[in-house]
């Protein structure tokens, strides 16, 4: 084999049977100075959301590149058009990380909705007086009207796990109607409908050029001001400083967020001053099986790449 860059891991250099490979060694992400000088005529590379693949990091690795496996199912970080001129091959990591995306959209919605920070936050300092009717009081979602932003594979694995919390009405949009929407009851109907007819809108599609900055203040405008907004997908389709006028006039009631941009956000960001905004710091696949599994088919996929057989998980672009 060749040489293959593993990032988080680091590349790769393949000759014959046997790849020589560069590994950065950390759990923290590989400064892009060590990137572009780890790449260097590199075959395969494997690399993180965090790592950006543009013309620098290509032409840093040179023409030896036959492949790129990234460990995220996303491939916004990566210059696809670029990449495919180059005729340069992708593994990505789809599916096996629905699951542990889904549970944790299901768990940052009903953190939101429920207030569990912000009451977590009032018992250490003290702020919990005694039982008061009102006190704390969110929105349930028994009854209630979900909204989803692109019901894929993990939007359909949300849908699949809201529907028997009681939700009435199931709606979603996106480029095109989904024949399966019909196991949990969706309704396909248009973006404006979704958003002011919603009590919780999700959102849990890619970002491409038409999401980018999807959910801007024409958006949250047309939202209810009882509605709960959470967003798993990507920090870059939400306009930020619109979210924060939402929010902090009461036009929206709340959001949850476990992307954003930049990422991390700076602890100084004025999102991270209101309450009822609830910011995770990108965690939607950590669970230890998951993210072992991810590591695990990003291998395999970068070893396909580099020994021209069919990967098991191939983006097709
Ligand atoms: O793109 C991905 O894989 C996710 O955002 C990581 O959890």
């Amino acid at each position: 084999m060749g040489k293959v860059v593993f990032s988080p891991l680091f590349t790769s250099r393949f000759h014959g049977n046997r790849c020589k490979v560069s590994l950065w060694d950390s759990d923290e992400p590989v400064s892009r100075a060590e990137l572009l000088k780890g790449v260097a005529g590199a075959h395969g590379l494997l690399c993180l959301l965090s790592d950006k693949i543009d013309t620098e990091v290509l032409d840093a690795a040179g023409p030896n590149l036959k492949v790129i496996s990234t460990l995220s199912v996303g491939f916004d970080h990566m210059a696809m058009d670029e990449i495919k001129k180059r005729g340069v091959r992708v593994g990505y990591t789809p599916d096996v990380l629905t699951d542990a995306t889904a549970e944790l959209t299901v768990a940052l919605l009903l953190a939101t909705a429920r207030r569990l920070p912000e009451g977590m936050v009032e018992v250490i300092n003290g702020g919990w007086s005694t039982w008061k009717p009102l006190w704390l009081c969110g929105y349930g979602l028994s009854g209630s009207t979900v909204g989803v932003i692109g019901l894929g594979r993990i939007g359909m694995a949300i849908a699949r796990r809201l529907k028997p919390f009681g939700v009435k009405k199931l709606l979603y949009s996106g480029r095109t109607d989904k024949s399966y929407a019909a196991e949990v009851e969706g309704e396909y109907v248009p973006l404006d409908t979704l958003v002011s007819e919603s009590d919780f809108v999700v959102v849990s599609c890619a970002l491409t050029p038409d999401t980018q900055g999807l959910c801007n203040k024409h958006f949250f405008c047309k939202m209810k001001n009882t509605a709960v907004f959470i967003n798993t997908s990507r920090g870059a389709v939400v306009n930020q400083e619109d979210l924060y006028q939402a929010l902090s006039s009461g036009q929206i009631a709340c959001a949850g967020l476990d992307v954003t941009t930049p990422e991390p956000l700076p602890t100084d960001h004025p999102l991270l001053t209101l309450k009822n905004c609830v910011v995770l710091p990108h965690i939607g696949s950590a669970t230890y099986s998951t993210r072992g599994i991810m590591a695990e088919l990003s291998a395999n996929n970068l070893l396909a790449g580099l020994q021209g057989t069919d990967m098991p998980s191939e983006l097709k672009f």
